[in-house]
């Protein structure tokens, strides 16, 4: 088992001028696990990671690697492994640009062919990158920053550009890597994207900490949906408005309603008081898209109060 150092971001904070990009950002990213970093686009995630990377200097606070921050780390590249922007250079092939990096990170030739293959460029190895699709540069990318073998992993939007296959064949890599001990953390704006991915989510919204929780805790914010049928359609939505609950139709072809922020077992209980008869009540799952929506507007709503569009 590899013993990988946690990441410890202690009231970070960057300013551009007048934008303050990322501000009084608190959180750890715990090794073993893979935490996904959300954020809709322009939330300070890119900035949150080059500052992580030493490359964005902080204005406030600090970001650790372990005990020390990134650039004092003896060999940085050797223990984070990083993919942000993929910047290669078209003329060079894969397996060149590989090469190119190797010396940095103590990493041998044998390797730059080995995490070819562990991404699947193995077929590709020789091709010029100026001709890759997005998600091959994704792949070259995380090729690169698995050269070292490193115990922490950084990748800034991984899933980008990546297929269906691409997105379930990233999940598999990552999960992987987690299991063995590392520290991964992903970036995403799309939570769909990584939530079959990600143990914990840290959600930032306007450079700002809005929730933070293993996965579970984030699906406990999200409201119970319950459908019911009944083939008394019309008792069974008076029953349900008597109770105050808003109800919408079932899916197309359903004959039966859909009661919003309610929980299966009270809506059971005031169709059973009604004595009316029941062909489905059933939870329906909980939409994480939905909650990580809406953390991102009620932070929005919080900061800008009187923005408002005439
Ligand atoms: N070098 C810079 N100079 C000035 N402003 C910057 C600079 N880098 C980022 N910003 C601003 O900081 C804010 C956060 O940008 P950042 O790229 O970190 O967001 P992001 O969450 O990574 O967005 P995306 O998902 O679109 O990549 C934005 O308002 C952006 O315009």
């Amino acid at each position: 088992m590899i013993d990988a150092p946690p990441l410890v971001l202690e009231g970070l904070g960057k300013r551009f001028g007048s934008v303050q990009a990322v501000e009084d950002l608190s959180f750890t990213v715990a090794p073993g696990r893979v935490t996904g970093f959300l954020g809709p686009n322009g939330s300070g995630k890119t900035t949150t990671l080059r500052m992580l990377l030493g490359l964005t200097r902080p204005t406030t606070g600090r970001a650790l690697v372990g005990e020390r921050a990134y650039a004092e780390l003896p060999v940085p590249g050797a223990v984070v492994g990083a993919a942000l922007e993929p910047g290669f250079h078209p003329g060079r092939t894969a397996r060149g640009h590989l090469e190119a990096w190797a010396p940095q990170v103590g990493a041998s030739r044998a390797r730059c062919r080995e995490v070819l293959a562990m991404v699947g460029l193995d077929q590709s190895a020789e091709r010029r990158v100026g001709g890759f699709s997005l998600g091959m540069r994704q792949r070259l990318g995380l090729a690169a920053a698995l050269l070292a073998d490193p115990p922490v992993l950084v990748l800034d939007e991984p899933a980008n550009g990546l297929d269906p296959e691409g997105i379930k064949w990233l999940r598999g890599m990552l999960r992987h890597l987690a299991a063995e001990g590392r520290t991964v953390l992903v970036s995403s704006h799309v939570l769909g994207e990584v939530q079959h991915t990600v143990d914990d989510v840290v959600i930032i919204a306007q450079g700002r900490l809005v929730h933070a929780s293993p996965l579970e805790g984030l699906a406990a914010l999200a409201e119970p949906r319950t459908y019911v049928e009944s083939p008394e359609v019309e008792r069974l939505t008076g029953v349900l408005a008597e109770q105050g609950w808003a109800t919408s139709p079932g899916a197309r072809g359903a004959t039966g309603v859909v009661v919003e922020g309610v929980a299966a077992a009270r809506v059971g209980a005031a169709v059973h008081a009604a004595g009316l008869e029941l062909h489905q009540l059933t939870s329906q799952g909980t939409d994480l898209e939905d909650v990580f929506f809406h953390l991102v507007e009620q932070a929005g709503d919080r900061r800008q109060p009187q923005e408002v569009v005439a």
